[in-house]
């Protein structure tokens, strides 16, 4: 049992973690990714959404400080954008290590203050940050990165594109020059990657040679459709697809409000999240929506990236987004760790443009689809109560419901009660008025440069973090996870720089030590 995992040199408290996890095998990002972090190298990992990069990462990161000397504090730090993926990340890697002593802390904006330093002062090896919060405790004094062995960047080219690139620059010259620094994403656009290799030292490469940049288990179309109907033929999609657990993308915080607002008014159990919520409020939702009490996630961007929530059956694009690669993270929110996933993205007749674009970026066609009319919703509708009524049949146990059954059917004709009961089961359209602002068509962005953002404001900008929102406006399974195998990596795809001569280490820029006053212990 896991021993394609042994074979990778993981020690066997991380074994042990792998197996109370349920994990059978490495995923192709893994086989590939573990062995070059173990080495030491810089590196690049690219593969598509759900693939287990966490992991990827996070072994090897723990390997290292078991290696190292577990007992001293801050070694690694993972940046991550927004604070929901900092807790799941803090999360995995604190699964990965539960059988040593080695603590993963989240540090994010929102959270109290005082609690995080009661915390760091229990000494974590790890800290899973969003930048924002980070550099309010170096400002602080309060976490110390000169001893720091590796910096990781989850979902890398969001934090290395405009909202976070000052920010990182900050952070990256107040680690050592001996770090060892990885980067992960499903995305890596090329000025992205470019910009990324000036904080690496001859990086490694390592990117899945998938014939599609979405998993392809991810079933995926558009409609063609006005704003003024989307949220009509967003109700009749969700009639008659019942998903488990959806999400539903759209552009602004405004939309988040409305729409999830507007659903509840049609009887859809549903709650939005984004950047201008309380961190308590984001906490409440993404937890009651990991519980399935509520089965619709209305949300900006701030959720697109790594949220790992097993169930996510379907992800609706209620509003495309405004880089091609949030399509990628977006629909990846479903079809994850190998289940299967249907993703329906609503375009306005003239945003088709962004459409063909996301199309060159996945390399795939997205099917068109009509959108489903009032009488194909009712007819959804009535099948759906069929089903749930032949299903509650098979399935017995009617308790004292059997002698109503039958004195009903003494005394009424058997057709005309089961044609009753099937319309009082059947959800018919709710038609009920909604208020749902018109939004602008979206401008296309053709420089795709990362720019650099103008002036810098550490603390809750990052952390509102939640950049998706911001720019427009704002994990244990069950036992046993099987992971269907994706496709071999192309290693031969590794970049020529890593048979490159031994080039001298890029001079990071001297940190402005004014900043870091109490923080450099000079
Ligand atoms: N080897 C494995 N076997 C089984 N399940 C795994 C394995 N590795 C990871 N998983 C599970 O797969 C799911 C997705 O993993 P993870 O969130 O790390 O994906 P990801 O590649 O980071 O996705 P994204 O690009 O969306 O951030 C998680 O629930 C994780 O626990
Ligand atoms: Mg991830």
């Amino acid at each position: 049992m896991l021993e394609k995992f042994q074979n990778l040199n993981i020690s066997e408290v991380i074994i042990q973690a792998l197996n109370e996890m349920g994990f059978e095998e490495p995923t192709p990002i893994q086989a590939e990714s573990i062995p070059v972090a173990l080495s030491g190298k810089d590196m690049i990992g690219q593969a598509q959404t759900g693939t287990g990069k966490t992991a990827a990462y996070g072994i090897p990161v723990l390997e290292k400080i078991l290696a190292a000397d577990p007992t001293k504090d801050i070694q690694t730090v993972v940046l991550s954008p927004t604070r929901e993926l900092a807790m799941q990340v803090a999360e995995e890697l604190n699964h990965l290590s539960q059988f040593t002593s080695i603590q993963a802390l989240p540090i994010y904006g929102g959270q109290d203050m005082e609690r995080q330093l009661r915390r760091l002062r229990k000494c974590p090896q790890i800290i899973v940050a969003t930048p924002g919060r980070l550099i309010d405790h170096m400002k602080r004094g309060t976490i110390n990165l000169s001893h720091l062995s590796t910096i990781v960047l989850d979902e890398a080219d969001e934090m290395l594109d405009m909202g976070f690139i000052d920010d990182i620059n900050l952070i990256m010259s107040a680690t050592p020059d001996t770090r060892q620094t990885l980067l992960f994403s499903a995305t890596m656009p090329k000025p992205i990657q470019q910009l990324a290799e000036t904080f690496l030292h001859d990086p490694q490469i390592i990117r899945m040679k998938n014939k599609e940049v979405t998993i392809e288990l991810i079933e995926q179309s558009y409609i063609e459709v006005p704003d003024r109907q989307k949220f009509d033929i967003l109700c009749r999609l969700l009639d008659l697809q019942e998903p488990d657990l959806a999400i539903i993308f759209v552009r602004t915080k405004r939309r988040v409000d409305e729409v999830s607002e507007a659903l509840k008014k049609r009887g859809y159990s549903s709650e939005g999240i984004h950047g201008d919520l309380t961190q308590a409020k984001r906490d409440t939702v993404i937890r009651q929506f990991r519980e399935k009490t509520i089965d619709i996630l209305v949300a900006t961007d701030v959720a697109a990236r790594g949220l790992d929530i097993s169930g996510v059956t379907h992800v609706f694009n209620y509003d495309l987004p405004q880089d091609p690669e949030s399509y990628v993270h977006r629909v990846g929110r479903t079809g994850r760790a190998g289940q299967s996933g249907e993703a329906t993205t609503f375009v306005i007749p003239r945003e088709m443009e962004h459409l063909r674009a996301i199309e060159r970026l996945i390399k795939r066609r997205i099917a068109r689809r009509k959108a489903p009319t009032f009488s194909e919703a009712l007819e959804g509708a009535q099948h759906a109560a069929v089903h749930n009524l032949i299903a509650a049949a098979e399935e017995g146990n009617f308790g004292g419901h059997k002698e109503n059954a039958e004195e009903l059917l003494a005394n009424y004709d058997s057709v005309a009660l089961l044609a009753a009961a099937i319309k009082l089961l059947t959800k018919e359209p709710d038609m009920t008025p909604v208020k749902i602002t018109e939004e602008a068509p979206l401008r296309v962005r053709r420089d795709r440069r990362p720019k650099r953002s103008g002036n810098h404001r550490s603390g809750d900008r990052t952390d509102r973090g939640d950049r998706g929102d911001k720019r427009n406006d704002d994990r244990h399974a069950d036992k046993r996870r099987h992971f269907s195998p994706g496709s071999k990596s192309s290693s031969g795809s590794r970049s020529a720089k890593s048979s490159a001569p031994h080039k001298e280490k890029k001079q990071h820029k001297e940190p402005n030590r004014s900043t870091f006053k109490p923080y450099f212990k000079d």
